[in-house]
């Protein structure tokens, strides 16, 4: 049976090593293979990242600074552009995949939401308007209730609103794709605590409800405890662990445990 974390790399971490079939029932959604990048400068950014991100489950990506994480996100939705064979979306390598019916499925969130002009509905329409397909006012809605914001959102303007309501509509705007997967790269990191609570319980939420597969970086491991269900530790361009939530203080690596120490 396929394990999360594989490659040669991490042989010494098999012990912690968890089992996509036992958790999820499922081949995984995401297959990475010896994912590795080069920067311009000949440095490496990944060094061979090997993982399986089990369908459904909500996946925490945590680490020092510079480690590789965001480059890791940015490469299953080809924002960043992994080397044929190393990423495969439902057993597909995604480099045959049309980029964008690609970021249709694999959706994606920033640090901080862009908001195109036009109201929020005009940014919720946006992404089915370009397949020739026009949302009814009454779907708008619906978006915008499953990202936590009630229809008066609907004719405000970017300029109308908070950083977190911003980013509750790029979250609408993204699920107006019906993406089979999420990335989110910090998403919270410029919100207050209650917007945070808020994007959390979507989260979940979209997970519970329609089984959206979710990988999610961020600094808090607070954040990772609370929304994840598996956490990968990225230290140095290398998955060194995978664990549970709950097992975090249980993290072998040096590095690993300094950083979960230092950051909680
Ligand atoms: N386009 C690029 N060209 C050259 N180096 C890059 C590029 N993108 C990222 N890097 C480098 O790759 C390393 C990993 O960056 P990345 O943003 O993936 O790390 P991160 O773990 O997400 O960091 P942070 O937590 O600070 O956002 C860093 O040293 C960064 O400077």
């Amino acid at each position: 049976m396929p394990s999360l974390l594989s490659g040669e790399s991490n042989g010494a971490l098999r012990e912690h090593l968890l089992d996509v079939e036992a958790l999820s029932g499922q081949e995984p959604k995401i297959r990475v293979r010896d994912l590795t990048r080069v920067s311009d400068d000949g440095s490496l950014i990944l060094k061979g990242v090997s993982m399986d991100i089990p369908k459904g489950m909500i996946v925490g990506v945590i680490g020092p600074s510079g480690s590789g994480k965001s480059t890791f996100l940015r490469s299953l939705n080809r924002l960043w552009e992994p080397p044929a064979t190393t990423v495969f979306l439902d057993g597909v390598d995604i480099a045959s995949i049309d980029v964008i019916a690609l970021r249709r499925r694999v959706g994606m969130l920033f640090q901080l939401p862009v908001l195109f002009e036009g109201t929020v509905a005009d940014n919720v329409r946006y992404g089915p308007n370009l397949r020739g397909h026009k949302l009814s006012d009454k779907d708008v809605y619906k978006l915008l209730t499953l990202a936590d914001l009630d229809a008066s959102f609907a004719k405000k303007t970017g300029s109308e609103l908070s950083v977190g309501q911003a980013q509750r509509v790029a979250l609408a705007r993204t699920l107006a794709n019906d993406p089979e997967v999420l990335l989110l790269d910090e998403p919270t990191s410029a919100l207050d605590p209650i917007s945070t609570e808020n994007v959390e319980d979507v989260i979940v939420k979209l997970k519970k409800q329609r089984g959206i597969t979710t990988v999610i970086v961020s600094h808090s491991i607070k954040q990772i405890q609370r929304v994840a269900d598996i956490v990968c530790l990225v230290v140095d361009g290398e998955i060194v662990e995978v664990l549970k939530p709950d097992e975090l203080s249980q993290a072998t690596h040096p590095m690993a445990r300094r950083f979960l120490q230092l950051s909680s």
